[in-house]
């Protein structure tokens, strides 16, 4: 079992496979000027799936694969099979945008992913493609009922940005429940690489917006391995907030993150992190292991999103870290 510096239990790990991203979502990435990490720079699947096998002798349980988009990565799916076939009881999913979806959700699926987390922000194309600084919608629509015909469990992850789709919330809300898909709005969370003055609304304001068509919903009891808190509508259908600027969650905090180019970040928030790319090119194993020990060490105890009297802006990418 991993336990951190602050006696979390962390069973969670994020796998990010590239940084590179097909979309330029304006609270995430700039549009330009950009380099991208070189491609030597990265580990190959086999050198990532030396250490999530470490993880998951160590006690992780749940593993997401994310990016950038991490559907740019060539024979992703293969990579998802490496993962099941070590241990097929791991909780393995995707977080993606969709784009690319149309022809990988059925050879996703067939390799042993179990869920899948999709950005969408929008159902209006022309404010998608605002957001995501290119004509995306279309596809994507495309990318989520290919996800949902090939029946994995779908989750959509929307953060609404002020003036652009804040006022869409019950729209987005509406098309997931008549899915069954579960929704979660997530409150924008500050950082230098969005676009210079793209701010999000609160998570009060979500609820506010709500309330405006569902005027009666109910907080549920949290379930501390999600970042979400999760409110239940009168006819049963629940939508999640996740809300970073309260960092109660943070107290549970279940996860760390590797990037494409071996870092193991301990905090969504902060620039900190520890490389285990020379350890698992080398084939040190137990080095691995031991910077895996170090960084649960060190894990900070919250984010920063939550000080008030901090101006401090995080400096991490969220096209870097996979979110
Ligand atoms: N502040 C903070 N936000 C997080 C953290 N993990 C996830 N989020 C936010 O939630 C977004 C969506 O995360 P997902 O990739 O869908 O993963 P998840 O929420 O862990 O998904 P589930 O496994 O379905 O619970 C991220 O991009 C972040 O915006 C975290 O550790 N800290
Ligand atoms: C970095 S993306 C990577 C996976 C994939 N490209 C996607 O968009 O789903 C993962 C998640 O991060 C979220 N995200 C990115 N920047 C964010 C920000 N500044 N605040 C809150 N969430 C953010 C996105 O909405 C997405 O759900
Ligand atoms: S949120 Fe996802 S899709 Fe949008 S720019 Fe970031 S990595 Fe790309
Ligand atoms: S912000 Fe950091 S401490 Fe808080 S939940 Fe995310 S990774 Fe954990």
């Amino acid at each position: 079992m991993l336990i951190d510096g602050h006696g979390r239990k962390v069973d969670y790990l994020r796998v990010s496979v590239t940084e590179r991203c097909n979309f330029r979502c304006q609270y995430c990435m700039p549009e330009k000027p950009f380099s991208w990490v070189p491609k030597e720079n990265l580990l190959s699947y086999e050198d990532l799936f030396k250490f999530i096998k470490v993880a998951i002798d160590e006690g992780i349980k749940k593993v997401r694969i994310t990016g950038g988009e991490p559907l740019l990565r060539e024979n992703l799916d293969s990579f998802i099979k490496m993962i099941y076939d070590y241990k097929n009881d791991i909780d393995l999913a995707l977080t993606t945008n969709a784009f690319l979806l149309p022809a990988a959700a059925q050879k996703l699926k067939d390799a042993g992913l179990k869920r899948i987390n999709i950005s969408l922000d929008t159902l209006r194309p022309d404010v998608a493609a605002k957001i995501a600084q290119k004509d995306v919608l279309k596809t994507v629509f495309k990318g989520i009922q290919a996800a949902d015909d090939a029946g994995l469990k779908i989750k959509i992850n929307c953060v609404p940005i002020k003036g652009i789709n804040d006022q869409e919330i019950v729209e987005v809300l509406d098309f997931c429940k008549e899915r069954g898909y579960t929704i979660r709005f997530i409150e924008f969370m500050e950082n230098n690489h969005a676009k210079d003055g793209a701010k999000g609304i609160t998570s009060d304001e979500m609820k506010e917006i709500v309330s405006r068509k569902y005027k009666n919903f109910e907080m549920i009891p949290r379930d501390t391995s999600s970042p979400a808190q999760y409110y239940k509508l009168e006819d049963g259908y629940q939508f999640g907030i996740i809300e970073p600027h309260k960092d109660d969650f943070c107290a549970a905090c279940n996860r760390i993150r590797l990037t494409a180019e071996g870092n193991l970040i301990p905090c969504l928030y902060f620039e900190e992190a520890m490389s285990i790319k020379d350890a698992v090119r080398n084939n040190r194993i137990d080095e691995a292991t031991a910077i895996l020990k170090k960084v649960l060490a060190d894990k900070p105890e919250k984010n920063k999103w939550s000080d008030k009297d901090d101006n401090e802006t995080s400096t991490r990418a969220f096209y870097e870290t996979g979110g």
